[in-house]
């Protein structure tokens, strides 16, 4: 039995850690672990352009730990009026890393998204000829659509198509959640790259609603079966290229979590890297953990991995139920907090 492993410095190709008083709480749960995280844009307002996203990354290395190397990866919240000059320049300028295409009130904070896909044509032409990503929350939002099926009618309806035409323009299926998304991403291994998180490795969609509704189990695309649960496991430990590390960690206020109407989305980075190291133990695969964690995702990205390694071991601990936060947020509940963690960051370098 392995009891510890040391990996290259992973990194987190889906992150969310807010703005302001949530930011300062949350990020350095990420920055203690990981080399560099892709930033989403879905704050309010939106982090739209090359200099929201300047912007937003000067607050983000304000609110790191004093001596912390981790690196933000800035995205552009797609629009139906965003300008392809400003993609474009914000690309050259290195100040963005990818596009993050949200369909209009697919999820949280997407209000701002693509009504028409339309209207964002020309962008992603420009962005085929200049070798930017597209990130994609792959889910449709026709009310028709039953909302376990948003993930597989967005593959069939609108990803699919366009993979053949921009068959140059390099894809992200954020956040996996079904068989359907798994096959589609293989399939199209090379062009369409797609991230996985933690806890749609870990839970069903009996555990979110099996024994009563757990809050903190609700996420955008939503939990769905054991089969499809299984299907991501494999995927992820499987050692296939095109599958990789993204937590989707995304911090609410225990007001927005527990709320009549609550908001979609799991804090998890407190206990991230160490769910997926019990997953990848889980099915004798920790063998290809680094590759899922460390050098799949920049090889997808055309980046270099980190330089840096993180050890893991075997020491069980218990995860926080909440972490503080300053203001009127008061407080976040921590997935997976209160439970026994199996497995323990023991060095980071
Ligand atoms: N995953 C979620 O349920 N929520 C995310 C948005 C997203 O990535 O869908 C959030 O910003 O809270």
């Amino acid at each position: 039995m392995t009891d510890r492993i040391t990996i290259r410095k992973p990194d987190d190709w889906h992150l969310h850690v807010r703005d302001s008083d949530m930011m300062r709480a949350a990020l350095p749960h990420t920055a203690a672990k990981f080399g560099r995280a892709i930033m989403m844009p879905n704050l309010v307002p939106p982090v739209a352009t090359t200099a929201d996203a300047a912007a937003y990354r000067e607050r983000l290395l304000v609110a790191l730990p004093k001596g912390s190397t981790f690196k933000p990866l800035m995205t552009c919240y797609l629009t139906d009026d965003t300008d392809p000059d400003d993609v474009e320049r914000g690309f050259r300028e290195a100040v963005f890393t990818g596009v993050k295409l949200y369909p209009a009130n697919a999820t949280t904070n997407s209000a701002a998204g693509v009504t028409d896909f339309k209207k964002i044509r020309r962008v992603l032409e420009r962005m085929q000829r200049i070798g930017m990503p597209l990130l994609i929350h792959a889910e449709s939002v026709d009310p028709a659509v039953d909302v376990f099926d948003r993930e597989a009618v967005f593959i069939e309806r609108t990803f699919e198509p366009w993979t053949r035409e921009f068959p140059e323009l390099r894809f992200i299926h954020e956040h996996l959640s079904s068989k359907v998304g798994c096959d589609f991403v293989r399939a199209k291994s090379g062009q369409v790259g797609g991230s996985i998180t933690p806890y749609h490795l870990e839970l069903n969609r009996t555990d979110w609603l099996g024994w009563g509704n757990r809050p903190y189990m609700y996420c955008m695309p939503v939990i769905k079966t054991e089969a499809d649960r299984r299907a991501l496991r494999k995927a992820a430990t499987g050692g296939e290229a095109c599958f990789f590390l993204g937590t989707d960690s995304a911090p609410h206020s225990i007001h927005k979590k527990l709320a009549v109407v609550g908001a979609a989305g799991l804090f998890n980075a407190p206990v991230a890297i160490e769910t997926y190291a019990k997953v990848f133990d889980e099915e004798n695969a920790l063998d290809r953990f680094e590759a899922f964690a460390s050098l799949n995702g920049p090889a997808h990205y055309r980046m270099p991995p980190n330089v840096g390694t993180i050890t893991l071991e075997r020491i069980s601990w218990t995860a926080p139920e909440e972490i503080k936060v300053e203001g009127p947020e008061e407080r976040a509940l921590v997935y997976r907090g209160g439970e026994t963690i199996e497995w323990k960051v023991t060095s980071v370098t």
